[in-house]
Parts: structure tokens; sequence; C-alpha cells
């Protein structure tokens, strides 16, 4: 079962649970972790636009398990401390379109073409590793738990007022030709402060090449979440 294959499901549960917060808090800052979130993002953007309280900064895909496993994966492989390393992953929360930009890997470290092609493929299919492990028994529970009380934690310090802020999140963009898109993001009171776009500068050559192709398909995600939103009627 593929990311997609929760759409039918989900997106009634995220226009509902939309609904609520547009009724009853819609200052609040949303956090679209359920899949698939390249859909699931777009389906909250419609609804709370058809309620009249849409704010794009304030409306965030959990894209944050892709940067744990990416640091993750790159600290194993360059025998580097965990704490030290971060990878940005932009694009969206699904095969393809999860991309690591290793050229940015902070502390700065080289790898081989080999190592980037292993670590993309390893990243971007590192939830089958985890359905596979589980047998039957369900996808990634404790590390998506881990991913979100770190986005949760890095929200609550921009809302109280730290101005240092950044992490990867995959919200309504202007860095590529897409409306929705995964980038680092400067976090601040009010939500989205600032869309990083320096990390797409200076892409190598592979990196050029996996963004443009997982545009396609991202793309395809927004418009079938979209779609489905405006046919539906939210509540009065
Ligand atoms: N973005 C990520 O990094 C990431 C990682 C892992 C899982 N996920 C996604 O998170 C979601 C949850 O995964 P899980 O493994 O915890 O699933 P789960 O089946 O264990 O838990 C889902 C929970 O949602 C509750 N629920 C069902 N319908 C509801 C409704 N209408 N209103 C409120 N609650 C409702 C269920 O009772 C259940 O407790 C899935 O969509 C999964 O694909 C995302
Ligand atoms: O892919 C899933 O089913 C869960 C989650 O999005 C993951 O990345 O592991």
């Amino acid at each position: 079962m593929t990311r997609d294959d929760l759409f039918n499901i989900n997106a009634n549960i995220v226009k509902g649970l939309v609904e609520a917060v547009a009724d009853n808090c819609p200052d609040a800052f949303i956090h679209v972790i359920s899949n698939p979130v390249n859909s699931t993002v777009p389906i909250a953007a419609e609804i709370l636009k058809q309620k009249g309280v849409y704010d794009p900064k304030k409306l965030f895909g959990v894209t944050t398990l892709d940067v744990v496993r990416a640091n993750t994966f790159v600290a194993q492989k360059k025998n580097l401390r965990l704490i030290d390393v971060d990878v940005p992953v932009v694009g969206g929360h699904a095969g393809i379109t999860i991309l690591p930009l290793l050229s940015k890997t902070k502390p700065s470290t080289t790898f081989t073409d080999e190592e980037v092609q292993e670590l993309t493929v390893r990243i971007q299919n590192a939830r089958t590793e985890v359905v596979e492990a589980k047998a039957g028994a369900g996808s990634a529970t404790l590390s998506m738990a881990y991913a979100a009380a770190r986005f949760v934690e890095s929200s609550l310090r921009a809302i109280h007022g730290d101005a240092d802020v950044y992490e990867c999140t995959y919200v309504e963009s202007n860095l590529t030709e897409l409306p929705f898109f995964a980038s680092r993001v400067k976090l601040g009171r009010n939500g989205v402060e600032a869309l990083i776009s320096f990390d797409l500068k200076g892409l190598t050559e592979y990196e050029q090449k996996a963004l443009e192709a997982l545009k396609p398909e991202l793309k395809a995600s927004i418009e079938k979440g979209i779609a489905y939103a405006k046919k539906e009627t939210v509540t009065a």
C-alpha cells in the first residue's frame, strides 16, 4: 500500500478535522501529518479558504521524518555525530518527491556519486524498510512521533519568540512553480516567516534532475487534493 492509497480514507478525516479547527481555533498552527501529505495539505488549504480563515503561514505538512532519516543515514555512513548532521530535504513526502539535498549537508561533507544514489534512494524508500520490517503490523509510528514532537517543539519555540528556528516543512510556496513545496523555512510567532531559497541554489546535476523529475508527481498530488476539496461542501 502506498501513501496515496490512504487518500480515500484520510481526505475526509482531514477535511472534518480542519473544519473543526476553522470553526474553533482559526488562528492555530495546523500541522498535517496524515498521508498522503502531498495531497492532504492542499485539501486543508482549500477547506480553510472555503471557511474564510486560510493563513498560508500557519498551515504545515510535517516532513520532519524525512530530515530525521536523512540525518541518521548520513551520520551512519560518514561516521559523524548525529547531533551535528543537518540535511535539508525538499519537495514532498512520498517516493521520488522526497529530495534530500546531500550537497547542502552540514557539516560540509563529500559523497561519491554511488553514495549519493544509495543514500537518496534509501531516504526516499525508508518507509518501505519500516513497513517490511513490521510485516503487516503497520508503518512508522515511534519515528513519526519523534518527528512530530520535534516539529511541534520548534513551532512552540517560534511562538514563544525564539529568533533562530528553522525546519523543513511542506507549505504553500513560491520557490518553484508548484503551489506547495517542502523546503527549509524560518518559523516565527506568526508561522512561516521566510521560505529559505538558498538551499535550492547551486544544486548538483543529480539534484537538479531529481528536482525536475519530482515535479509532475507532486503537481498531480496537489491537484488531486484541490479537486477533492473543491467538490466537497464545508459545513456552515
Ligand atoms: N508524515 C509522516 O511523517 C508520517 C509518518 C507516519 C505515519 N503518517 C501518517 O499518520 C497517520 C496515522 O498513522 P498511524 O500509524 O498513527 O495510524 P493508526 O491507525 O495507528 O492511528 C490512527 C488514529 O486516528 C484515529 N482516527 C480515525 N478516524 C478519525 C477521525 N475521523 N477523527 C479523529 N481521529 C480519527 C483512529 O482512532 C486512530 O487512533 C496515517 O495517515 C499515516 O500514513 C505520517
Ligand atoms: O509511509 C507511511 O506509510 C508512513 C510515513 O509517511 C513514513 O514516511 O514512514
